[in-house]
């Protein structure tokens, strides 16, 4: 059986540029690998079939991420692989951090090692895109700038530090925030050196905290014990603290409607670590 990681994310910054014909946008975004997430078992077999069991009943049918990543896989293997998927999810859901794409990213990685199926990172990255903007970024599995919509992909180093997360009792979802005509999506292209050097923002931000009053409320508290912003496209917000005692400090006030963790910020993401101790 091999058990690994799939690693949550926050966008440290995150701009749009653009609208693009097929109606995504085009981004300019720190994504930050975390410490905590998932956690992925799988046990490859030779019955053809894909057998997915979750913790959570919500999310255990057909369309997770994980069988979907897994079919993806199906076409170049041998016609009996099979392989029986256990996720233990415990990053919130829809709520910017990327868990469901980290855990089709984790899967990619460990059937084409358990099926030996020899696919490049980028091989993976490329059918991981299918699913998903954030699938390649947990692919590669490093702290990265990423352009295009999310695909294009520039690994930074950045100083250790440690997050408290915290998740409002809200739901945003991605296609209503980049449907939405008051999305700011004309911000100007910068280099990376001009974004590393000016203060960090999330565009998505003023509109979902007009959209979902919780995700203001929560930053108006979460400011006050360092700089904080939202993730992605939200509900998800963070404050990035120096060391670990003062994140749990303000954890431990958390407002009663929230759930909130404490992180530590990697350059290399755990399932990578996990997997040069797996081959
Ligand atoms: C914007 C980010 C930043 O990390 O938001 P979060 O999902 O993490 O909050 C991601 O790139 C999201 O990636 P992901 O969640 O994989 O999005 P997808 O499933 O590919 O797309 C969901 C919907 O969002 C819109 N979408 C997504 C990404 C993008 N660059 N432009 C878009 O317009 C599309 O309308 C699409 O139908
Ligand atoms: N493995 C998975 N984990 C979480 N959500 C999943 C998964 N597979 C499919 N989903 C669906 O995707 C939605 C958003 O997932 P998630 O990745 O947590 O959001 P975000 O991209 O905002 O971080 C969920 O509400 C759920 O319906």
């Amino acid at each position: 059986m091999l058990t690994l990681p799939a690693p949550a994310k926050l966008n440290l910054f995150l701009h749009i540029t653009g609208r693009r014909a097929d109606g995504y946008h085009n981004l300019q975004t720190l994504f930050r690998m975390l410490d905590v997430g998932d956690e992925l078992s799988f046990r490859a077999n030779q019955s053809g079939a894909i057998n997915f069991r979750c913790s959570d009943a919500s999310i255990a049918g057909a369309d997770n991420l994980v069988v979907r990543a897994a079919k993806l896989l199906q076409p170049f293997a041998a016609p009996d692989a099979g392989v029986e998927i256990y996720l233990e999810k415990r990053t919130p859901m829809g709520g910017g951090l990327g868990g469901g794409s980290s855990d089709a990213a984790t899967t990619l990685h460990a059937l084409n090692l358990q099926w030996q199926l020899g696919l490049s990172t980028q091989q993976l990255a490329d059918i991981g895109l299918k699913l998903g903007a954030d699938v390649p970024v947990f692919v590669f599995g490093q702290t990265a700038f990423a352009e295009g919509v999310g695909e294009q992909l520039q690994p930074v180093e950045l100083p250790d530090c440690w997050y408290l997360v915290v998740t409002p009792d809200a739901h945003v979802s991605t296609a209503a925030v980049f449907t939405h005509p008051d999305l700011i999506r004309d911000s100007k292209p910068l280099t990376l050196a001009d974004l590393m050097s000016s203060p960090w923002r999330n565009d998505c931000q003023p509109l979902v905290e007009r959209l979902c009053p919780q995700v203001a409320i929560t930053l108006q508290w979460l400011v006050e014990y360092a700089p904080s912003r939202m993730t992605g496209t939200g509900a998800s917000v963070f404050a990035e603290f120096a060391d670990e005692l003062s994140a749990r400090r303000a954890l431990a006030d958390l407002p009663a409607n929230c759930r909130g963790f404490v992180a530590r910020g990697l350059n290399q993401s755990p399932l990578l670590t996990a997997l040069r101790h797996a081959v």
